[in-house]
């Protein structure tokens, strides 16, 4: 059994902010337990999970700890064996697929190569995901996949293949596509994996200005917790299938935190200031 900083009484809880105020929820998860269809073994149980309207929520744990699960029952990619998932206070089973890709804007670990298709046809395709690549292209769907490849900065991909594209590449064109759909709500596992350290940058950056700017909902997994901490609003730090505690950066990064859920026993073995990428170079919510 995992341990965890919740009691009974927090465990409904709303997240806060930094004052304490409960604040509103783009997605909820309410009584979720979560397994996949090869076993009977619960992955995620979860009695509620909050994702903050218009703020960066960054999902933190090991290896193993069910974030990939969680992001596929918010995104709709995985039905839960209990429990439901509601976006702006609508049950997501309410929606088609195709008033879901309006809502939602998803990436995921499970992207195909889709080895022929050129960068320009999977950003297009992300945008209007029910028409065919070869449709004519309107000036504002244009306008929309030429924003997301610039914001992905793979202008000079844009003709080739994905096939013949390196892992960074690739995971660049998929952020591409994601980013092209303009949704209000983004889903994101794992967006920087594969990315040198200037896209990384490049990503976090797009990231935060599209919730800056236009207030977009993210929730998006991260394995450096000490960038998470820098990067996000708010943290929901997952152990062994269930939520371990979430809320503000600062209330969450603990050193019993650190101890229980990535096992780092002291306080002294945790640097917070030995980071992959420079300190000066990442998009920080504080300053
Ligand atoms: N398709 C699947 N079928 C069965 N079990 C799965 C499947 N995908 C993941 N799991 C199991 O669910 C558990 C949680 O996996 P999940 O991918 O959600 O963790 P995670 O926190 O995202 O991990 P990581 O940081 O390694 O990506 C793991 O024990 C894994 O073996």
């Amino acid at each position: 059994m995992a341990r965890t900083r919740q009691d009974t009484t927090r465990e409904r809880d709303r997240i806060t902010d930094g004052d304490g105020v409960a604040v509103e929820s783009a997605l909820i998860g309410d009584d979720l337990e979560l397994s996949y269809p090869t076993t009977d073994e619960t992955i995620v149980d979860c009695a509620r999970i909050d994702i903050p309207e218009e703020a960066v929520t960054a999902l933190v744990g090991p290896n193993g700890s069910g974030k990939s699960t969680l992001l596929k029952a918010l995104s709709n990619h995985l039905e839960p064996a209990t429990g439901t998932v509601e976006i702006h206070g609508e049950p997501l089973e309410s929606f088609s697929q195709k008033e879901l890709a309006r809502e939602l804007g998803v990436l995921s670990q499970e992207n195909d190569s889709l080895g022929s298709i050129t960068v320009e046809d999977l950003v297009y395709h992300g945008r209007y995901p029910h028409r065919s690549f070869f449709e004519s292209v309107s000036d504002e769907d244009h306008d929309a996949v030429e924003r997301a490849i610039e914001l992905a900065g793979i202008d000079d991909l844009r003709e080739t293949e994905l096939g013949q594209l390196s892992g960074g590449q690739k995971q660049l064109a998929w952020i591409a596509m994601v980013l092209a759909q303009d949704t209000d709500v983004l889903l994101l596992d794992e967006p920087t994996t594969y990315l040198d350290v200037h896209h990384q940058f490049r990503v976090l950056e797009t990231i935060r200005q599209l919730n800056e700017e236009r207030g977009v909902t993210v929730a998006v997994i991260l394995h450096d917790i000490s960038q998470a901490a820098r990067f996000a609003d708010y943290l929901i730090a997952m152990q062994d299938g269930e939520l371990y505690d979430w809320g503000p950066p600062e209330e969450v990064v603990t050193e019993q935190l650190l101890a229980d859920v990535f096992g780092v026993e002291a306080a002294v073995e945790y640097e917070p200031e030995l980071q992959i990428l420079p300190k000066r170079a990442l998009p920080d919510r504080r300053t």
